[in-house]
């Protein structure tokens, strides 16, 4: 690069563009109402930095920040876009510029923002504004006690699980469908139960209104409804100019009828995607939405595609395109790099998933001692249990880790506790968290709970209804402590996060009481009190955790680990949007990827392409897709610990083999293949099962 060039794209933020990614930046500019734009990039072609870039050149071009509504996938991709469109925007407006400093205030998920808009209008809408959210577990738990109420829990007549009803609903929901289609496409086997069904589903709403409460659907389903109420829906969507939506690719036909009720003629809307990357039909998404996007208006909107990738060498690319090459509807992109390099992606073939794990580790070691650190190197896997045996392999190893993907911070049950006794505090006719509140005391079952909280849905106030309670004699003693916290949490003026050091203290004994392992689980709880200090006051707090819960403790938590060098396991799923220098992709076989989960519909089985597609394309240097030849089946039904052998992945039949090196591990020279015994299963877990006749 030339002095002068390189002072420009010095000085120039958006010197660096490709002609493309400035076509994206620049569209409409001077329009204070552009027309809307759709963004087609491949995977690593700068979508996430062409819409950083767009956000910062409307502040730069003299955008008001508080009129832009910026909807991403996760609370993560909000926060990384607002720190780099203010980093681009102080460049040409300097830092201590207003614009500059006030952030992104709408930057968020569809669902956060959606509650936050919820909250604001909730007076004009027929809503309490203390609603609390319900996460999948509470909903699913309310559902249950819906489902037993209406007696429909009896063994005898299979009536589906709650985790089941709630997928059911949630899915009817979210694609806007009535619930015969939902049965037949998605759950055959309960196509029988479709009154019963609509019953229960009429009384899970039912309860949930009665008990201020709004699950994860509901605030879009809310959202959307009271886009289609004019005296409302005008004001909304009159407090935003520009709305720009990220991964677009991934979003149902709620989320559309939302942007739609936000701009009916598309002026001022920017959607961004890759349908080839659409990973969350389970979820409702439609990469129709992206699809069919641009027909909606007329005139029809601009569609801009991004077709330079600067992530991945050229080899990496030429495989991954050649895999998504074999699907069957996409917008075409031809993906091309200017990274040449003579390595093509590997394919490796090894005994077992122990080799597996051995393979991987060494590897990973092997590239930290080239100068690759940790943090630069990812292993992907489809679902989550399929890194246990690495876990193990790298914890023999001392090989430091942290895993996206598994279970949630969130989800345990201490957290759950906490988080309970704040929830309940600010909305008391809650049944679901009052429930698990009300049993952390000893002596308190569910049949005292539910009287209890009969008793304070029936008084005034929540102080006025636990003051007239007596509880059972075991509970006696924690009694007054557990009132004095509920009542005093508002009253006392604490102020944020001193409710939540409250909360964890008075938890403390309970902690001791109810796990052996509460020392771990108070560090849990310590943590979680920092995270909470970032945000400005209680109900932010609850609603943004609810909606988007950390990935992984330390992704929230910051110190100590993040100034050290970690290796990252990651779902697919959560691997989305990112990048690594190596990449490691485990279990790359039929009934992997494709799981062997999926039905078998064939909009399935391109979803698992794609996510093969996703996971390649997040390696920039150097790729290696492992090939287990015998897979131990876990979770099978009662008599199954069976290992079966498996073949690799049909997304690459023999015609792509040519574009991968192949190889088996170890190599047969090397000492470890030798003394190895022959290939056979023995099933111990079924002899063992056999000496009691099983
Ligand atoms: N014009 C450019 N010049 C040089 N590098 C670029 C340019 N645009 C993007 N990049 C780099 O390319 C990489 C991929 O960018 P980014 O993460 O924005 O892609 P993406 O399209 O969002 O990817 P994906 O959809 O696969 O997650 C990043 O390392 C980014 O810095």
């Amino acid at each position: 690069m030339s002095e002068s060039l390189a002072k420009t794209t010095q000085d120039d933020p958006f010197a660096r563009l490709n002609p493309a990614q400035r076509a994206a930046v620049e569209h409409g500019r001077g329009d204070p109402a552009p027309g809307p734009l759709l963004v087609i990039a491949g995977a690593g072609s700068g979508k996430t930095n062409t819409l950083a870039h767009r956000v910062a050149r409307l502040l730069a071009d003299g955008a008001d920040p508080y009129r832009i509504l910026l909807l991403t996938f996760s609370r993560r991709a909000a926060q990384d876009m607002t720190r780099r469109a203010e980093r681009i925007a102080a460049k040409v407006l300097g830092p201590d510029h207003p614009s500059v400093r006030a952030g992104l205030p709408w930057a968020g998920t569809f669902h956060a923002v959606g509650a936050r808009i919820l909250r604001e209008q909730a007076d004009r809408i027929g809503l309490s504004p203390a609603f609390t959210i319900h996460d999948r577990e509470d909903s699913a738990d309310l559902m249950n006690l819906v489902r037993h109420e209406r007696g429909l829990s009896a063994k005898e007549t299979r009536f589906p699980a709650k985790g089941t009803c709630l997928a059911i609903y949630s899915r009817a929901v979210n694609a806007e469908s009535a619930l015969e289609p939902v049965l037949a496409d998605s759950f055959p086997w309960c196509a029988a139960f479709v009154e019963e069904l609509k019953t229960l589903f009429a009384a899970y709403v039912d309860a949930k209104q009665a008990q201020n409460v709004l699950d994860y659907d509901d605030l879009l389903l809310y959202w959307a409804r009271v886009m289609d109420a004019p005296e409302v829906a005008g004001e909304i969507a009159g407090q935003f100019d520009h709305v720009l939506v990220d991964e677009y690719q991934d979003t149902n036909r709620l989320q559309a009828a939302i942007l739609r009720g936000l701009r009916p003629d598309g002026r001022g809307v920017t959607v961004v995607g890759d349908d080839a990357q659409s990973i969350y039909s389970f979820r409702a998404a439609t990469v129709r939405n992206i699809l069919d996007f641009p027909g909606q208006f007329d005139p029809p909107a601009r569609v801009v595609t991004l077709e330079e990738n600067y992530r991945s060498t050229q080899p990496i690319l030429a495989a991954s395109n050649a895999v998504i090459g074999l699907a069957a509807e996409r917008f075409t992109k031809n993906l091309r790099s200017e990274r040449v390099s003579a390595q093509r992606p590997l394919l490796v073939t090894v005994r077992d998933e122990a080799d597996q794990a051995r393979y991987v580790a060494e590897r990973v070691l092997e590239a930290r001692e080239a100068g690759v650190r940790l943090k630069s190197q990812a292993v992907l896997f489809r679902a989550s249990h399929h890194s246990a045996p690495l876990e193990v392999e790298l914890a023999r190893r001392n090989i430091p880790f942290v895993k996206f993907g598994g279970l949630r911070f969130l989800e345990a049950a201490h957290v759950k506790d906490v988080l309970a006794v704040l929830r309940f505090a600010g909305n008391p006719a809650d049944r679901v968290t009052g429930f698990r509140v009300l049993q952390l005391l000893p002596g308190v079952g569910p049949a005292t709970a539910g009287r209890m909280l009969d008793a304070v849905a029936d008084a005034a106030s929540l102080r006025e209804g636990l003051a007239g309670l007596r509880p059972p004699a075991a509970a006696a003693q924690d009694w007054p402590g557990l009132v004095e916290l509920l009542t005093g949490l508002d009253a006392d003026g604490l102020g944020w996060p001193a409710e939540i050091e409250r909360v964890r203290a008075w938890y403390e004994p309970h902690l001791e009481r109810r796990y052996d392992d509460a020392a771990m689980r108070a560090g849990d709880l310590l943590q979680l009190e920092q995270i909470a200090g970032s945000y400005p006051g209680r109900e932010r707090f609850l609603t943004e955790l609810t909606l988007d819960p950390p990935d992984a403790t330390s992704a929230e938590a910051g110190p100590p680990l993040l100034d050290e060098d970690y290796l990252i396991l990651s779902t697919i799923h959560s691997a989305k949007g990112q990048e690594w220098t190596n990449v490691y992709c485990l279990n790359v076989i039929d009934g992997c990827m494709p799981s062997d989960l999926a039905t078998g519909r064939r909009e399935e089985i391109e979803e698992e392409r794609r996510l093969l597609y996703v996971a390649m394309t997040r390696a920039r240097d150097s790729l290696h897709l492992v090939t287990p030849q015998r897979f131990y089946v876990a979770q099978q039904a009662r008599g199954g610990d069976r290992s079966v052998f498996a073949s690799r992945t049909r997304f690459i039949p023999a015609g792509l083999l040519g574009l991968f090196e192949t190889r088996g591990w170890p190599a047969a020279s090397d000492p470890r293949a030798a003394s190895r015994p022959a290939m056979a299963t023995v099933d111990i877990g079924a002899r063992v099962r056999g000496m009691w006749g099983a």
